[in-house]
């Protein structure tokens, strides 16, 4: 069982202070248009929606909390947040520094945290729900995942010689799962593992993996399909795909 207090509260901190030099030149990713709306205010939307969550912390760009402040208050109407507070941080140089910086601006009667990409910016509100329900009833840390589609191999460590890579195997596709956002955890937990990587100097591509290293037990819950990450341009085109079809089904 988790060892967070029944009464506490949920909040989602979504790191948003990269830059997307993967999605090519322009604004900061998170700031970037899906169909007209910043990609971040589709990620709080997404986090205020669920039922748990009653505060967001959105990590913005190093000098740009100003920015994202006067953006989301523009975007954001108090009462289309149904009571969701929206608190507004700096980031730093790396993901993992930014969620670190998000973490230390919850009020102590938090006890679950869910990290969320606000490159994820469509994650359905039952993949959110799915993962605060799986920490709430006592797993330390959750990630939404998917199978693996390709077969995936690993190869040498990188050589520099700029030639063909040596394969070195091929791991059992059947075990491996791609991971998504939110990831959702026990307070204390993703505290101690944060430190504990700070400590050691060593990097994380996301939180779990750090929670791993603690010797604390991950768990996977059913990730979606729309919860990828916009990386590359092309995600950019399914992103708007994926809008215009809600728009024409949901409504929204
Ligand atoms: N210093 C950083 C770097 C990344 N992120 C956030 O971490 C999430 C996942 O990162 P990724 O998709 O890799 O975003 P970028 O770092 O912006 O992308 P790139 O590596 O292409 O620059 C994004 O919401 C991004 O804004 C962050 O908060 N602070
Ligand atoms: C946290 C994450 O989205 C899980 O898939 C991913 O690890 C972020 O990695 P990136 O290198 O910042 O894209």
């Amino acid at each position: 069982m988790s060892s967070e207090p029944l009464n506490s509260r949920t909040a989602a901190v979504i790191p948003a202070a990269g830059r997307g030099v993967r999605l090519g030149p322009g604004a900061p990713k998170a700031l970037r248009a899906l169909n007209g709306t910043p990609m971040l205010v589709h990620a709080v939307r997404a986090m205020a929606r669920a039922r748990a969550v009653s505060l967001v912390v959105v990590v913005a760009p190093p000098d740009g909390a100003t920015e994202v402040r006067t953006l989301l208050s523009g975007w954001l109407l108090p009462e289309t947040l149904d009571g969701v507070e929206v608190v507004v941080v700096p980031g730093g140089d790396t993901r993992q520094d930014s969620v670190r910086l998000g973490l230390a601006a919850l009020p102590d009667d938090i006890g679950t945290v869910l990290v969320h990409d606000a490159a994820r910016p469509l994650v359905p509100v039952e993949t959110v729900d799915a993962v605060a329900a799986a920490v709430r009833d006592g797993a330390p840390a959750v990630v939404p995942a998917l199978p693996v589609a390709d077969t995936v191999k690993q190869v040498a460590a990188a050589a520099e010689t700029g030639g063909p890579e040596p394969v070195v195997g091929t791991p059992d596709r059947s075990l491996l799962r791609a991971v998504q956002t939110p990831q959702g955890f026990a307070r204390g937990t993703l505290a101690a593992a944060h430190e504990q990587i700070a400590r050691e100097g060593e990097g994380a591509t996301d939180d779990a993996g750090m929670v791993e290293r603690l010797g604390v037990p991950v768990v996977v819950v059913p990730g979606h399909e729309e919860a990828f990450k916009v990386t590359r341009p092309l995600d950019l085109v399914l992103a708007e795909a994926v809008l215009a079809r809600r728009r024409i089904t949901d409504g929204f």
